[in-house]
């Protein structure tokens, strides 16, 4: 299990202090897809790197299967909003996907085998020769999932990896991503500022305040598991919890938190 308790990130820098979370509780139970969704500029980014150990909070913490995060634990995978800065572009598709694996010692045999299946699961069969740079942004988010998907993590965050992608690839990775997790039974966390992606993917929908952030509310998505972006987006138990996020985000915006 994930656990977040009473986490605080205040930035200083000089006399400037910036006070990005102010007091975040939730947790994500092991296999589960929850989904972090909150306005513009509400510390999304901040939590996610405080929950992968690249960030120390400043007060309440991070534990993972019980161990406190101090560091990027074992087991955990990031995929991150601009694919673009993520991959690097001198390294082939094939040498960006090996490089984590090459770092947590898996063996060569093994390693061409992961390249191979998580290349195919992502639907880029055949592109591990090509670089980065020759690919569309859609197929390079691909990439940096495959790259995800083939460290076989047990814990995978997402921070809003499709924004930059057009609305039909963000329809296909959305559902390359509920596929992928029914078949990895791998836990996910994964930020987004759109209301309607959020309630798309999650089992859970956690809301967030605008900063100084807390948790807003949290609802359980009672949709059926088989989803599909023409069906259930049309499906009125989907629009009624879109409208509950949505009112909560609107009334967040306006709590101002003193
Ligand atoms: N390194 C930093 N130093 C100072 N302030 C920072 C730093 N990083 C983020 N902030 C501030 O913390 C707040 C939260 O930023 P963060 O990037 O975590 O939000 P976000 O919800 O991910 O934003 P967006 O949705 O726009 O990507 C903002 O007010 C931001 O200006």
């Amino acid at each position: 299990m994930l656990e977040v308790k009473g986490l605080r990130k205040v930035y200083s820098s000089g006399s400037r202090e910036v006070e990005a979370l102010r007091d975040l509780t939730f947790t994500v139970d092991n296999g589960d897809l929850v989904c972090l969704v909150g306005p513009s500029g509400c510390g999304k980014t901040t939590l996610l790197r405080c929950v992968s150990g690249l960030l120390t909070p400043t007060s309440g913490e991070v534990r993972l299967g019980g161990s406190p995060v101090t560091g990027p634990p074992p087991g955990m995978a990031v995929v991150f909003q601009e694919y673009g800065r993520s991959l690097f572009p001198w390294m082939s598709v094939r040498a960006n996907v090996e490089l984590p694996l090459k770092q947590k010692k898996v063996a060569r045999a093994r390693r061409k085998e992961l390249v191979e299946s998580s290349l195919d699961a992502v639907g880029l069969t055949g592109t591990a020769d090509a670089y980065p740079w020759q690919l569309s942004g859609g197929m390079q988010q691909r990439v940096a999932i495959a790259r995800a998907v083939a460290y076989e993590p047990e814990t995978l965050l997402m921070d809003e990896p499709f924004a930059a992608v057009d609305a039909q690839t963000r329809a296909d990775l959305e559902d390359l991503v509920r596929a992928l997790w029914q078949r990895l039974k791998v836990t996910v966390l994964f930020v987004t500022h759109d209301i309607d992606e959020a309630v798309y993917l999650g089992r859970r929908v956690v809301m967030l305040s605008s900063s100084p952030t807390v948790v807003q509310d949290e609802l359980v998505v009672d949709l059926p598991a088989e989803r599909d972006q023409l069906h259930t987006r049309a499906d009125p138990k989907f629009i009624e919890l879109r409208t509950r996020v949505y009112e909560q985000i609107q009334l967040a915006k306006k709590t101002v938190q003193k």
